[in-house]
């Protein structure tokens, strides 16, 4: 069983194609981080957000720009999942649903990627009728998938090609959410 995946997942990675290295990810993830302090670390900015890091996928980035945010914030989690161990998304599932620390907050929403954009657009629209005031989506890639999104993210990493990609904390089947950059799977490789 397990040599099995372990093969599995070096398989799927020969194939596989690096599209961002871990040198473009840290640059793109310290930008983010300057946009947020440009906005929150004021003198008179008296807020103290919510930062809320959507798991599993955003494990990796939530942990990298967390450090990089020179304001004081309050930080959370969530558990949402939409493709388990699929490459195409389904329902949204929830397995940690926001706590009433949300209400009356700016939240910032951490997460990994937004594809065709169903997982934060039930999040955010989670968080405003729990009483959030405001909803800021910061995602460390956005998908160009050709067509319209139910939400746009606020703050973004690198905007990646239609693809399906694993690293720095995405996953296909599971595997690799350890890589440090972004691998791109070959379409033959993916199940659907
Ligand atoms: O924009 P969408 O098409 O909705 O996809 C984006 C979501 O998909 C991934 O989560 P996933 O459901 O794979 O769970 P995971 O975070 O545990 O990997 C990712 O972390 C996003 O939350
Ligand atoms: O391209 C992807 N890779 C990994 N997880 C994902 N969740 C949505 N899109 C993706």
């Amino acid at each position: 069983m397990q040599d099995f995946h372990h093969n599995r997942a070096r398989d799927l990675l020969k194939n596989a194609e690096e599209i961002f290295d871990q040198e473009a990810v840290q640059t793109a993830v310290a930008r983010m981080a300057g946009e947020l302090n440009a906005r929150f670390d004021h003198p008179e900015n008296q807020e103290f957000p919510l930062v809320l890091g959507v798991m599993g996928g955003a494990v990796v980035f939530t942990g990298n720009l967390l450090p990089q945010l020179t304001f004081p914030l309050e930080f959370d989690y969530i558990h949402v999942s939409r493709y388990g161990d699929e490459d195409k998304g389904g329902a949204v599932v929830w397995k940690v649903i926001p706590r009433s620390n949300v209400v009356g907050r700016t939240v910032i929403v951490l997460d990994d990627i937004l594809d065709e954009g169903e997982t934060l657009a039930h999040v955010k629209q989670r968080l405003l009728d729990m009483g959030a005031a405001e909803v800021i989506l910061a995602v460390f890639c956005d998908k160009a998938i050709g067509k319209a999104k139910p939400v746009t993210a606020d703050i973004i990493g690198i905007t990646i090609p239609n693809r399906f990609v694993v690293g720095y904390g995405m996953d296909a089947y599971g595997y690799w959410r350890n890589l440090p950059g972004l691998w791109a799977i070959r379409t033959e490789d993916l199940n659907s």
